[in-house]
């Protein structure tokens, strides 16, 4: 399914509203421009109302939280679910902080169509003990498997954990992705990055038809490959940004799609 939607959101280039942290807005706009989407990062709650009703996704991250952002977060979601616009949230951070803890577990009410986050965070966000430190995991992917499968059948929503080999559930089938590059864990709001893009991803299937889990398998499998291709380029984390950014922009969704383990 990667090369059709991966072609479809390049033919569609999607509206994809963010509502992100400080430390990722640039380089989410970046990999959505570079994969073919359309960044508009918005977070007054006036306008991300009117943005989310209107725009093709919404990813709603919650790194760099404040209480005005956390308005924003919520006039966007709920604009989201009241017009049918599919969204992400990205509960950056959640765990060891209460606010964005707090704010993560209403937004979660809202019904994202995708949860996104490392395993600390996705355990954390299901009331377990996830052990995070700061924005990092400090456990692996597969620790984070029974609560992933318990917020995607509790919530309605697929939930994706990002590692070494990330895991998606719709709470029903299990989607591993392969690829990427350690060079990813070494620099900044990469994970921010595949929220964007894999709610970039959820804009291009509403026109395919393609449900949530495969539009978030084939997101992962698109950043997967372009990570391990640019990881085998790069000298450092400082040269792998601009080249992963290179091969987003020429990742052919068919090759992607062999990453995709629907296991
Ligand atoms: N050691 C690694 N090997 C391969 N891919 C990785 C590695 N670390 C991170 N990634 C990839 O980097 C992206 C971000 O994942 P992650 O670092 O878990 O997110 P976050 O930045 O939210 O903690 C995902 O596509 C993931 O597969
Ligand atoms: C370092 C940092 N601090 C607050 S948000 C942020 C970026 C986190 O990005 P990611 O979750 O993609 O690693
Ligand atoms: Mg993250």
């Amino acid at each position: 399914m990667s090369a059709p939607l991966l072609d479809s959101l390049r033919e569609r280039t999607p509206l994809v509203h963010c509502v992100t942290n400080l430390v990722a807005t640039t380089f989410s706009a970046n990999a959505l421009l570079a994969v073919g989407a359309s960044p508009a990062m918005v977070e007054d709650a006036e306008e991300a109302a009117e943005l989310a009703a209107v725009a093709g996704a919404l990813v709603v991250n919650t790194g760099t939280m404040s209480r005005f952002r956390a308005e924003g977060m919520h006039a966007a979601a709920s604009a989201a679910r009241d017009a049918g616009t599919p969204w992400l949230l990205d509960p950056v951070g959640v765990g060891p902080l209460s606010l964005r803890t707090h704010v993560a577990s209403e937004l979660l009410g809202l019904g994202p169509t995708v949860v996104r986050g490392n395993a600390s965070e996705i355990l954390a966000l299901a009331g377990r003990e996830g052990g995070g430190r700061g924005v990092d995991a400090t456990v692996g992917v597969e620790d984070a498997a029974d609560a992933a499968d318990e917020l995607a059948r509790t919530h309605g929503t697929v939930v994706a954990v990002s590692g070494v080999v990330d895991r998606l559930t719709d709470g029903t089938r299990v989607h591993r992705v392969g690829g990427g590059h350690p060079l990813m864990g070494r620099v900044t709001a990469m994970g921010c990055a595949l929220g964007a893009v894999t709610a970039a991803f959820l804009a291009a299937a509403r026109a395919t038809g393609d449900d949530p889990l495969t539009a978030a398998a084939a997101a992962h499998a698109v950043v997967g490959a372009s990570g391990a291709a640019a990881g085998a380029a790069a000298r450092g984390p400082g040269s792998f940004v601009p080249a992963w950014l290179d091969e987003l922009a020429l990742v052919d969704g068919a090759a992607a799609a062999a990453l995709v383990d629907p296991a």
